[in-house]
């Protein structure tokens, strides 16, 4: 992007990466860290239930949600829809009132980075208003391998970054961490590169010098990724169901990309997480999930939504 100090418009950010990459921690950092001082931030979740704002509302200045359909196609009109009611607010307000002057908009794991910048680009209001300042792009560096061999979209918005974040860094080695940086460097040879650990910035020094990941050529005949949302009864049998999900992420994770969940508990509003086969920690939210309690999102390929409701309701029968 080119960017020139008079021009007025807002500033977006628009950060991207595949399903999972680490984009709400990373952004949850940055925020904390004062990178997008007063920013409004967008967040986009394919699925109907969002879990990404609980996360970021104590650190955003302030935030639109924008879930259930991918901003760079079945979502595309909300997002130019929020997008054309900030910039109308902006415009009401006088210059000395205006707060915000940039958005980050974080997009779906799904969507691809050049497909919004192309609509707000076509957009006869939205293009006099907002500047698109940057595309930074997260990249697993532990799950990068099976999604660019297997996904062209991981490979489209790497193409699509201006830079490129390298996440989960403290849970590869050296080796595949500089395979990876090589892999994306000829994929996207312009782009900057740095990497993060948990959100934080990571050094990329004393690299190994390895070749690039071979690339298959894809073909464009693969289902598409959809989300399935499955309400868990309040009586459940949690035993019953984590073995379920255990053995279910043991059997499908490759076509399981993401899985999130949010559990009410005693202690409060359990987020539970997937990323293909890893399972994270279980986290306590930091503000009441109202309206999504005891909801788990499966986003992939390769079954029908009704199997698995089937497959839960068969498994964890009194
Ligand atoms: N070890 C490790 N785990 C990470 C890192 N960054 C993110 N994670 C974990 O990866 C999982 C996904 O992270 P998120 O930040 O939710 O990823 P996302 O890209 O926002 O996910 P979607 O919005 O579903 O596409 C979470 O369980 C994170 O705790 C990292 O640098 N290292």
């Amino acid at each position: 992007m080119t960017p020139d100090a008079d021009d007025s418009r807002l500033r977006l950010t628009i950060l991207g990466g595949y399903l999972g990459s680490g984009k709400t921690t990373w952004l949850r950092h940055q925020l904390f860290a004062g990178t997008f001082p007063g920013a409004h931030i967008l967040v986009n979740e394919a699925a109907l239930t969002p879990v990404d704002d609980t996360l970021l509302a104590a650190q955003a200045a302030s935030m639109t949600m924008l879930a259930g359909g991918c901003a760079c196609c079945t979502g595309k009109a909300d997002l130019i829809a929020a997008l054309r009611a900030l910039c109308d607010t902006r415009s009401r307000q006088s210059a000395e009132m205006r707060g915000t002057n940039q958005i980050v908009l974080e997009t779906s794991g799904l969507a691809d980075p050049a497909a919004i910048l192309a609509a707000i680009r076509d957009d006869g209001v939205l293009v006099h208003h907002i500047r698109v300042a940057e595309i930074v792009v997260l990249v697993d560096a532990l799950h990068a391998v099976q999604q660019l061999q297997s996904e062209h979209l991981s490979r489209a918005q790497i193409e699509a970054a201006d830079r490129i974040i390298l996440t989960k860094v403290d849970a590869v080695t050296d080796h595949t961490l500089a395979a990876v940086m090589a892999t994306v460097k000829q994929l996207n040879p312009a782009a900057e590169i740095e990497a993060a650990a948990k959100g934080l910035p990571h050094a990329l020094s004393n690299l190994p010098d390895v070749p690039a990941y071979a690339l298959p050529l894809l073909s464009d005949g693969m289902a598409p990724i959809l989300p399935t949302k499955i309400d868990i009864p309040e009586d459940v049998d949690w035993a019953a169901f984590s073995v379920w999900l255990s053995a279910l992420l043991y059997a499908r994770g490759d076509d399981l990309v993401r899985v999130k969940g949010v559990f009410e508990t005693p202690a409060g509003p359990l987020l539970l997480q997937a990323v293909r086969k890893s399972v994270q920690p279980p986290e306590l939210l930091p503000a009441p999930a109202q309206d999504r309690r005891n909801q788990i999102v499966f986003i992939g390929r390769g079954y029908e939504s009704e199997d698995l409701r089937r497959s839960l309701a068969y498994f964890t029968r009194n």
